[in-house]
């Protein structure tokens, strides 16, 4: 479901952020992404999403090559990618219930199916009764959740998060983690870039590690293998 080919990215300055990278992941699948700061995690994510082209090399989602769409074709690939950042990224002077639902209104859903969806979504995260908050009343794992709830109610094939737990104390963190889990367990595809060594190394998923740009190691039931 998602290809990389001797992928290379060079940032202005010669920046190789990544090095002839290689690596498939299958549909369904829940990959941790890790290495130390500066080790092209981000780019990977970044890549994906097709907010940066590759410099060398070829990169396909759902069997179709993301480096040579058109502009007005890049709407489409991120209909079935949703993206979860560090920072949350919510609209602050919109409710929990309408930073999810301006993610369908932008696509011109009906607003009748929006209300039934978004509310959905919001019961599957655990935010049912918070829904008429704004972000600043909110704990930061609550609009971690929020962020989550709008990647999904989309129903993206795949899901991507950039430490999603990065801002979180130890406890919502697992709990958020937790949380991706258990989308991954309905059938989404899971990669979550993160330092959280301790969540990794317990719950025995595949491991993709990144080092300087290269791709170091890619195990199945993998360790963080370092203390950040
Ligand atoms: N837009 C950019 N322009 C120039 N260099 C960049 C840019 N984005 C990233 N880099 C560089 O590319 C390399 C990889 O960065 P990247 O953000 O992908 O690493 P990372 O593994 O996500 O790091 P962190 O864990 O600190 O977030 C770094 O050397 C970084 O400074």
């Amino acid at each position: 479901m998602i290809q990389f080919f001797n992928v290379t990215k060079v940032y202005k300055g010669d920046i190789y952020a990544l090095k002839d990278i290689t690596v498939k992941i299958d549909k369904g699948e829940f990959v941790f992404l890790v290495g130390p700061s500066g080790a092209g995690k981000t780019t990977f994510i970044r890549l994906l999403f097709r907010e940066e082209l590759p410099t060398k090399g070829q990169i396909l989602v759902g069997g179709r090559s993301i480096t040579r769409l058109r502009p007005k074709e890049i709407p489409f690939l991120r209909r079935n990618i949703g993206v979860v950042f560090q920072d949350f990224r919510l609209l602050p002077d919109r409710t929990v219930y309408e930073n999810v639902a301006f993610a369908l209104q932008v696509l011109e859903v009906p607003p009748k199916e929006i209300k039934a969806r978004v509310e959905e979504v919001l019961a599957r995260v655990g935010l049912s009764g918070r829904a008429h908050l704004f972000p600043h009343q909110l704990s930061g794992g609550e609009q971690q959740r929020t962020a989550i709830a709008r990647a999904i109610v989309n129903k993206p094939r795949i899901l991507v998060a950039d430490e999603p737990t990065g801002n979180l104390d130890p406890v919502t963190s697992r709990e958020i983690i937790s949380l991706l889990v258990d989308i991954n367990r309905l059938g989404t595809t899971v990669i979550i870039a993160t330092h959280a060594w301790d969540i990794v190394n317990s719950l025995k998923k595949r491991v993709i590690a990144l080092d300087k740009g290269c791709l170091v190691r890619d195990d199945r039931e993998g360790v963080y293998g370092y203390e950040a």
